[in-house]
C-alpha cells in the first residue's frame, strides 16, 4: 500500500504546486521510483475521467476513514479499472474499502465511455496538447553503451520495421533514423519506453531531437581530437545534452558539467553514471560564481550553455512532463525580461572565458525575448566586442535544419538571423526550440580575407556580428530608455 500512498502523495505535491513531476518523482528512492512514476503519470492521464467517475460513487464518503485523500482514491481506483491485474497490494482494509464499491465503479466506467463516445478506456485519456501528436518519440542511442547499428538490429529483432524518414510519425511497429541527428531513432509515441530496459541500462536516452542539436552544433559529429580538449557545460542537470556531448567526443577528453541546484545535481550524477560518462566531471557549483580567469576554465575552448528558460516551447504531452529540464511558472512579460536578463548575463561571462572559442546557446523558449532579443544583446555586448564574438555562420549551425532565426521584429539582420536555429511544435515535429553559436572569429565577419573590415570601409557592415546601423539605434534605444 506504501506505493500507492507514495504515488498520492506525489500528486497532493503538484496539486499544492510544490514542484515538478520530475522533481519530486527524484525525491522517491530509485528502487520504487520507476513503479511510482508510471502510477502517476497514468494517474494524471486519466485524471479528469477518474474524478468523474469516483464523484458518481459514494467511496469518498463511506470510506473517508480509510481513503484518507481524493489523490490516494485515484491512484487505487487508476489501477482497479485501467491496470492489468488491478489494485496490486494484498489485502487489507484500504484495498477492501475500494473493492466494495468496484461494481458500482465499474458501471460509472461503462456509463462514461458511452456519455464520451469512446470504444475503450484509452479513450478517456486526457490528449494534452493536439501538437504533440505530430512529434515522433525520440530516442538517442547512447553512443557510451551502444551503436546505431546494434540499435537498429535491436528493435528489428523486436518486430519493428524500418522505414525512410518522412514527414510523418512513424506507425506503431515502424521506427527511422532521423535526418537531421544521426544517432536519432523516431518511434510512434505510443511505444512504452519509460519502463524499457534499455533506459535503465544506460543504452538509449529519451530525449527529443530538438534538444539534441546544441551538443551536435557545439562537437560535430566524427569531428575527432576531443583526447585533449576541455569543454563546459555550465547548466547542465538533468544532464541530456552533457551526456550527448560525452557521447560526441567518444567518451574522451574532459567536461566540467555545472549545476547549481543541489537536488538537480544528484540527478545529474546518476544521469551520468547510468550513460557512463566517464569524462564528465560535475560540480555543483553555480557557473557564475566562479570567476572567468579561474584554473577550472583553464584551456577550455567549448561551452555549451542552455540555462533555465521559460519552456514555453515544451507541448503539452503526459510523458514529455517528466523530460522537462525545469519548469518556469507563467510566462508573463516581467518574467519574459527577467529571464531574458538571466541569460544574457551566462552568455557575458561564458564568452569573459578567456580560451573559449565555441559557446552554444539555447532555449527550449519560443519567446524572441530569451531568443533573438538575447543574442543580438550578446552580440553588442563589451564582452563579445572584447573578446571578438560573433555568429558562427549557418554553414557551421546545422545547415540543413529549415527553419532559421527571426530577423523580422528583432535587430537581426537576416543573414545573421539565418545562422540561428529555431523550432515551432506542431510545425517541425518536434518541442519549441532556439539555438545560437557564437563563436570568435567568423567568415560573417569578412569572408574574403578572415579579418575583420576597416570601420570607414564599410560603415554599414557587420561589425562584431551587429550591422553598425543597428548598434548605433540599440545605445540609443538604451540612452532613451
Ligand atoms: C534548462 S535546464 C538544463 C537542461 C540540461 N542542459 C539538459 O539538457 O538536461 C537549466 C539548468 O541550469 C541550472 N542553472 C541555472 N542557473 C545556473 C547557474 N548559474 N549555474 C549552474 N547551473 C545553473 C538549473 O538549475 C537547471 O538545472
Amino acid at each position: 500500500m506504501n506505493f500507492y500512498r507514495e504515488g498520492a502523495e506525489v500528486l497532493d505535491k503538484l496539486d499544492a504546486k510544490k514542484g515538478s513531476i520530475q522533481g519530486n518523482l527524484n525525491a522517491i528512492a530509485e528502487k520504487n521510483r520507476k513503479r511510482t512514476a508510471a502510477l502517476v503519470i497514468e494517474t494524471l492521464k486519466y485524471k479528469s475521467a477518474l474524478q468523474n467517475i469516483i464523484a458518481s460513487t459514494p467511496l469518498l464518503t463511506q470510506e473517508k476513514r480509510l481513503i484518507t485523500s481524493s489523490n490516494l482514491a485515484l491512484v487505487l481506483v487508476h489501477d482497479l479499472l485501467f491496470a492489468r491485474g488491478g489494485i496490486q497490494a494484498s489485502d487489507g482494509p484500504i484495498k477492501q474499502a475500494v473493492l466494495r464499491h468496484q461494481t458500482r465503479l465499474k458501471a460509472e466506467l461503462v456509463k462514461l465511455k458511452i456519455k464520451k463516445g469512446v470504444q475503450d478506456n484509452e479513450g478517456l485519456a486526457e490528449k494534452g496538447d493536439d501538437r504533440a501528436s505530430h512529434i515522433p518519440r525520440y530516442v538517442r542511442v547512447n553512443t557510451n553503451v551502444w551503436t546505431l547499428d546494434g540499435a537498429i538490429a535491436h528493435f528489428e529483432a523486436a518486430g519493428f520495421t524500418s522505414i525512410p524518414s518522412s514527414d510523418l510519425v512513424p506507425e506503431a511497429k515502424q521506427f527511422s533514423v532521423d535526418p537531421h541527428i544521426s544517432h536519432v531513432l523516431c518511434f510512434n509515441p505510443s511505444v512504452p519506453f519509460a519502463t524499457s530496459p534499455l533506459l535503465a541500462e544506460g543504452k538509449i536516452i529519451l530525449q527529443d531531437k530538438a534538444s539534441c542539436f546544441p551538443a551536435y552544433i557545439l562537437v560535430p559529429p566524427d569531428s575527432g581530437g576531443w583526447e585533449t580538449r576541455k569543454v563546459v557545460d555550465a547548466t547542465a542537470a538533468p544532464g541530456n545534452k552533457t551526456s550527448a556531448l560525452s557521447a560526441l567526443m567518444g567518451n574522451k577528453g574532459k567536461i566540467t558539467a555545472f549545476e547549481r541546484d543541489s537536488k538537480r545535481f544528484k540527478t545529474l550524477q546518476s544521469m551520468l553514471k547510468k550513460a557512463r560518462c566517464q569524462n564528465v566531471t560535475p560540480l555543483n557549483k553555480d557557473f557564475l560564481g566562479v570567476d572567468p580567469g579561474d584554473k577550472i576554465f583553464e584551456g577550455v575552448t567549448h561551452i555549451l550553455l542552455d540555462p533555465s528558460c521559460s519552456g514555453s516551447g515544451i507541448v503539452n504531452r503526459m510523458d514529455y512532463l517528466l523530460e522537462a529540464g525545469e519548469e518556469e511558472a507563467g510566462v508573463d512579460q516581467a518574467r519574459l525580461l527577467k529571464l531574458g536578463s538571466f541569460q544574457l548575463k551566462m552568455i557575458k561571462h561564458a564568452m569573459k572565458i578567456k580560451s573559449a572559442t565555441r559557446i552554444t546557446y539555447s532555449t527550449c523558449s519560443i519567446h524572441k525575448e530569451e531568443n533573438e532579443f538575447v543574442v543580438y544583446d550578446a552580440l553588442i555586448s563589451e564582452e563579445a566586442a572584447q573578446a571578438g564574438f560573433t555568429l558562427a555562420p549557418r554553414e557551421e549551425v546545422l545547415p540543413a535544419w529549415p527553419r532559421r532565426g527571426q530577423s523580422e521584429g528583432t535587430a537581426l539582420s537576416q543573414e545573421l538571423a539565418a545562422s540561428l536555429i529555431r523550432c515551432v511544435p506542431g510545425e517541425d515535429r518536434t518541442n519549441g526550440f532556439f539555438v545560437a553559436c557564437f563563436v570568435k572569429s567568423s567568415p560573417l565577419v569578412n569572408k574574403q580575407e578572415g579579418k575583420r573590415p576597416r570601420e570607414e570601409d564599410h560603415a554599414d557592415e557587420v561589425v562584431g556580428g551587429t550591422p553598425r546601423k543597428m548598434r548605433k539605434a540599440k545605445k540609443r534605444k538604451v540612452k532613451q530608455g
